[in-house]
């Protein structure tokens, strides 16, 4: 090779490395404004920044001379992606698998220029791994906690207006519940719900099947007690991923807790058409898990607005229904209707006799 060859190529090789320090601080740096600001986690935020300050460390003098912007082709090139990122998800997700990259394209090509770099930037590619999957757990559980309506579907004609129209209403948990359809319909309803619920950041569950969970990457699944054992759905789906239980007593509660369930539902607080023939668990379980449930509860089963604020005002915090909404003529008004009375009651200021006609 002569030497204007080796010195263009050794030159490319530095570029090549200038560029993506850049690219995976960059990435990072977008991900630890997420971990401050949105999350608050000092944890996360700390991680981020110590990775961010090894690649500094790395991006020497050299490197950074060899750097041709002008004489870059790739600077004015961007993915139409790029320029619609909907949801938050998407733009932690984008960012992430952006950093993950550049520090692959570092791994390799630092093997030719110091490979004690290439080592530390592989090291920090499964530090990016890791922070990921606690990064998804923790904006997950983050979301579970701060919902207090949560709508099951049934099947409807009308299923995804009804599910938009309870979410510009402020819905932000769905749970796809479909009984009767067969697989491939399935699979086609939940990956359009789930891409409709994160839209508008909201929550998505699959009701039953772990494996239509996964197949649509939806945000978890919800188990009943005739449904495979939550041990076996966590193996397959991961910490990141939410397991929600059912639950008819104080029994069945303790044990999905001490499982690892991430949240219950308590009821049949009434008898409902939804659930012919199982008979209601009452306001009295209700009122029990208020006093003994440790993670996220929502009270499920004939909930409806009339309703709603008897079953509050025995300690429930949230509720989730079917009919409520599915049901409803007008489903934004219903679903602001719940969760007026939901936000109300969690800044204890729940008072009663508020009229219910306009939905
Ligand atoms: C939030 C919530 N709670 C309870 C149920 C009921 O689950 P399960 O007992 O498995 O009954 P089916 O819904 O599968 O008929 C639920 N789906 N969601
Ligand atoms: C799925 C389920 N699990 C317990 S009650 C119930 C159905 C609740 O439906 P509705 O809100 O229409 O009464
Ligand atoms: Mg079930």
């Amino acid at each position: 090779m002569s030497d204007t060859n080796s010195w263009s190529s050794k030159n490319a090789v530095y570029r090549i490395l200038d560029a993506n320090l850049d690219r995976a601080r960059e990435g990072l740096r977008i991900i630890e404004e997420w971990c401050r600001f949105g999350l608050n986690t000092s944890q996360m935020t700390l991680e981020c920044k110590q990775m961010r300050q090894e690649l500094a460390a790395w991006h020497s003098w050299e490197l950074r001379q060899a750097r041709d912007t002008p004489g870059d082709t790739g600077t004015e090139l961007s993915h139409p992606q790029e320029e619609e990122r909907t949801d938050i998800e998407s733009l932690l997700q984008a960012n992430l698998c952006r950093t993950e990259e550049a520090l692959r394209v570092l791994e390799e090509y630092s093997k030719l220029y110091n490979p004690k770099m290439g080592m530390a930037c592989k090291q920090l590619r499964y530090r990016v791994y890791t922070l990921e999957s606690h990064l998804l757990a923790y904006q997950r559980h983050k979301q579970l906690q701060g919902a207090l309506l949560y709508l099951v579907t049934s099947p409807s004609e009308h299923l995804f207006e009804v599910v938009e129209a309870a979410l510009q209403g402020g819905l932000s948990l769905v749970q796809y519940r479909d009984k009767g359809a067969d697989d491939a319909t399935r699979f086609d309803r939940a990956q359009k719900l789930c891409q409709l619920c994160h839209h508008y950041g909201a929550l998505f569950i699959v009701n039953d099947r772990v494996d239509l969970a996964i197949a649509v990457d939806a945000d978890g699944v919800h188990l009943g007690q005739q449904d495979v054992p939550i041990a076996f759905a966590r193996d397959a789906l991961g910490s990141q991923r939410l397991i929600g239980r059912s639950t008819t007593n104080r029994d069945e509660m303790e044990r999905a807790i001490a499982e690892g369930a991430d949240y219950i539902g308590v009821g049949p607080v009434y008898e409902t058409p939804t659930k012919a023939g199982k008979p209601a668990a009452g306001l009295d379980y209700v009122r029990q898990a208020a006093t003994r449930a440790s993670i996220p509860w929502f009270a499920i089963g004939g909930i409806d607005p009339q309703n709603v604020r008897d079953v509050l005002a025995v300690g429930a915090e949230r509720i989730a229904v079917v009919r409520g909404i599915m049901e409803a003529e007008q489903p934004t008004l219903v679903t602001q209707y719940f969760l007026s009375q939901l936000s109300k009651k969690q800044q204890g200021s729940h008072l009663p006799g508020s009229s219910v006609s306009h939905v």
